[in-house]
């Protein structure tokens, strides 16, 4: 795009947590116009003054060119594309809220990682039914290994894209790219959102075995299957299984599983320690995806009949009282298996 039509080119980003607060900082650095909605007024405000949000993503400093407010309908009225960035589990009331005010020709784009409870929809799959005027090729997925924290001090990044068009991927895909932040392509919409939910139920799962220290060879074995267990789903909801080993499948688990940045891992740090859920969650402003979305996985397990024995003992140890150590002996007890008995 000629710079001249990136100033016109305007972009509403709903969510002003650490990771709607990255992007936005990254595409306002490109010379787009960016308004930021913040849930908090507080929030809002704190961008407008001090150019920083001090509550999410303290320390980095936020380009003048980028506007907050806490009215959602400036975020995206007029818009040429709307990004969703809030938690998963207000995605829906959230689009409900501004589906009449966005426009047919308007780019929607999503970087929030889960699925629904209940319903089991996955992010577009929520924009889907509340934006039924906006063709399906025009919801769009981020996605991959990207803490917003190193997006923020603009270290090399590396994301995946999706939508059902190559055309539309490619369009977003510039809006995106620059110097630290490369983006690729994918039309496998349901496997880029499968992968970036469930990594985050496995990270709690890598977090319990480094909350009880049992070691490296634990947590490789951990991340292994964990993938399985990504793909099993994937595939069963209709992903490519190639999607997996690409950035927003095994890219985005390492990261997780391994990252002292994650706030997924942490939670399953400190259950590993003996801490309560409960406990856990009154610490913490920001959100574990991994938390929610670890009952809309094991609902699912039930009932695609998919085998996940990792992420149902994450469940029954988030919400059945059943002990770390209890889980680890459980996965540890398994008949024995063929490696890839799920793929022959
Ligand atoms: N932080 C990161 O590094 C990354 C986060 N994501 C995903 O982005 C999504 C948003 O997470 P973060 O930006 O990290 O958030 P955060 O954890 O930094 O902050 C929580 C956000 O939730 C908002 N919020 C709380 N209650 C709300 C409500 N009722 N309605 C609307 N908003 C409400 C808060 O205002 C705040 O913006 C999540 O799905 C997360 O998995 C994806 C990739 C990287
Ligand atoms: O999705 C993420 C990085 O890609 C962030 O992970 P956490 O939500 O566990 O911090």
């Amino acid at each position: 795009m000629p710079h001249r039509d990136v100033e016109k080119f305007q972009i509403g980003v709903l969510g002003a947590g650490s990771w709607g607060t990255a992007l936005s900082m990254l595409l306002a650095d490109k010379g787009y116009s960016v308004t930021l909605w913040a849930y908090e007024a507080e929030v809002a405000r704190e961008i407008v003054e001090y150019r920083e949000n001090r509550s999410y993503l303290p320390g980095i400093a936020l380009p003048d060119t980028l506007t907050a407010t806490a009215d959602m309908s400036l975020a995206v009225r007029e818009k040429d594309m709307v990004l969703f960035v809030v938690p998963s589990h207000v995605m829906r009331e959230t689009a409900r809220n501004v589906s009449r005010e966005i426009a047919r020709e308007t780019l929607l784009v999503t970087a929030s990682k889960g699925i629904e409870n209940v319903t089991h929809r996955t992010m577009t799959g929520i924009l889907k039914e509340e934006m039924i005027h906006i063709p399906e090729e025009q919801l769009v997925v981020l996605s991959g290994p990207s803490f917003a924290r190193e997006v923020g001090e603009k270290r090399p990044t590396v994301v995946t894209v999706a939508s059902c068009s190559s055309d539309i991927a490619r369009r977003v895909q510039e809006i995106f790219a620059g110097p630290a932040f490369r983006v690729y392509t994918t039309e496998d919409v349901m496997g880029v959102e499968v992968g970036g939910a469930m990594k985050n139920v496995i990270a709690i799962a890598a977090g319990v075995v480094d909350g009880m220290e049992l070691g490296l060879n634990t947590r490789a074995a951990l991340i292994t299957r964990g993938l399985a267990e990504i793909r099993r789903l994937g595939v069963a909801m209709g992903a490519s299984h190639h999607t997996f080993s690409g950035l927003s499948g095994v890219g985005d688990l390492m990261l997780t599983c391994t990252g002292s940045l994650s706030r997924n891992h942490t939670v399953g740090q400190l259950l590993g320690q003996g801490k309560t859920l409960d406990a856990i969650l009154k610490e913490m402003r920001m959100v574990a995806e991994g938390v929610k979305s670890a009952r809309s996985v094991y609902n699912l397990s039930a009932k695609l009949g998919v085998e996940l024995p990792i992420c149902n003992e994450v469940y029954r140890v988030l919400y059945e009282g059943t002990t770390p150590r209890e889980a680890v002996d459980r996965l540890m007890n398994r008949t024995l298996k063929q490696e890839f008995h799920d793929l022959m």
